[in-house]
């Protein structure tokens, strides 16, 4: 409680107990997990077809590795909804990181309504400041929500956090998704793949009816490529990547076009999904229209997804460095709100 009041210091977090009880070792990690009565699955499958699911599910989840304490905890213990966590630690934040939470917080308060059910969560260093406002709305207020995760960051975020964890093929039609963003253009066009995720981040916001995202204001751009140089992030099948990288460098228009090798392992960067990224960037000119470049791209046999995500954001929020946040939507209007969180 004291935690979250020194983070959420205009936020009141409920403290009323939550008839719900169940454990979160039971929650998360056994074969009930997502199907329980709290919140419905909205696709129709039959009792065979759940309970096939469910093994499946119970076998992806028990081979996750937990590295997080509130994980662990969530994990061995008897942690409920009543507890649920900020994932954020205590002490000061930098300018950069205020302005993330600043868009992250704004950004929840507008569009993580009280019906809302079903919410994806994306990935990167925004967006846990993402799920510590949702926290903040209360255990009562999430305990009939599912998340739907981007990737291993986020799911292990919506875990430790103590809020429940789905997927998208049982929850294929999300109300809300909020990610981040590596760059984003005037037209709400966005760079996204900077950590190598850019694959589930697209079909959790093709899914959702509202993509949102959440970026501090380094992100912000009139065109793509103006700050974020390492290129347009690329995931590709593993035994087609020097095919692609070929195309990429010869025919599309990137001679710079490179795979994207881990730091602290030999070898290349490998997707939560088991493929590679390649990162090309592009120049100036091809950038002003990211839409037919990422089809350009898409085209090549082997690219599994992009990372320009064109025409699907409703909005995105931007923390600058004077407290403000700006927010643009995708009817070209831009304003700016004077934060009094
Ligand atoms: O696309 C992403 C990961 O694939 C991230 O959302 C993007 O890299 C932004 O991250 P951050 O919030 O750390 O700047």
């Amino acid at each position: 409680m004291l935690l979250r009041t020194l983070l959420c210091p205009k936020v009141r977090v409920s403290t009323s107990t939550s008839p719900l009880s169940l454990s979160l070792s039971t929650r998360y990690f056994s074969s009930k997990m997502a199907l329980s009565s709290e919140v419905k699955p909205q696709t129709q499958a039959s009792a065979d077809e759940n309970s096939l699911l469910n093994q499946r599910l119970s076998m992806i989840t028990t081979a996750i590795p937990i590295s997080t304490p509130g994980a662990l905890a969530a994990h061995g213990e008897k942690a409920t909804l009543k507890s649920l966590k900020s994932p954020i630690l205590p002490g000061e934040l930098s300018v950069i990181e205020r302005s993330k939470q600043l868009a992250a917080w704004t950004a929840v308060d507008d569009y993580v309504k009280p019906h809302f059910r079903v919410i994806g969560i994306g990935s990167g260093s925004t967006v846990p400041y993402v799920v510590e406002r949702i926290v903040s709305q209360g255990a009562e207020a999430n305990k009939d929500r599912v998340y739907i995760p981007t990737g291993f960051q986020s799911r292990e975020l919506i875990v430790a956090s103590g809020l429940n964890l789905g997927d998208v093929d049982q929850y294929p039609a999300i109300d809300v998704t909020l990610d981040g963003a590596d760059e984003v253009d005037i037209q709400l066009n966005c760079i996204k793949g900077g950590g190598a995720c850019h694959l589930r981040e697209k079909v959790i916001a093709e899914a959702a009816r509202t993509f949102i995202l959440v970026a501090d204001y380094r992100k912000n751009v009139e065109r793509l490529g103006t700050n974020f140089k390492a290129g347009v992030p690329i995931e590709v099948v593993p035994f087609a990547y020097a095919k692609v990288l070929g195309n990429l460098r010869t025919v599309i228009g990137s001679p710079k076009a490179h795979l994207r090798m881990a730091v602290a392992k030999a070898g290349p960067v490998v997707t939560d999904n088991g493929n590679f990224v390649i990162d090309a960037p592009f120049d100036e000119e091809t950038m002003k229209d990211p839409y037919t470049i990422m089809a350009r791209i898409k085209m090549l046999t082997g690219v599994v997804e992009v990372g320009l995500f064109c025409h699907m954001a409703t909005a995105a929020y931007f923390g600058n460095q004077d407290g403000s946040v700006t927010v643009k939507t995708n009817d070209g209007k831009v304003k700016q709100v004077q934060s009094s969180r």
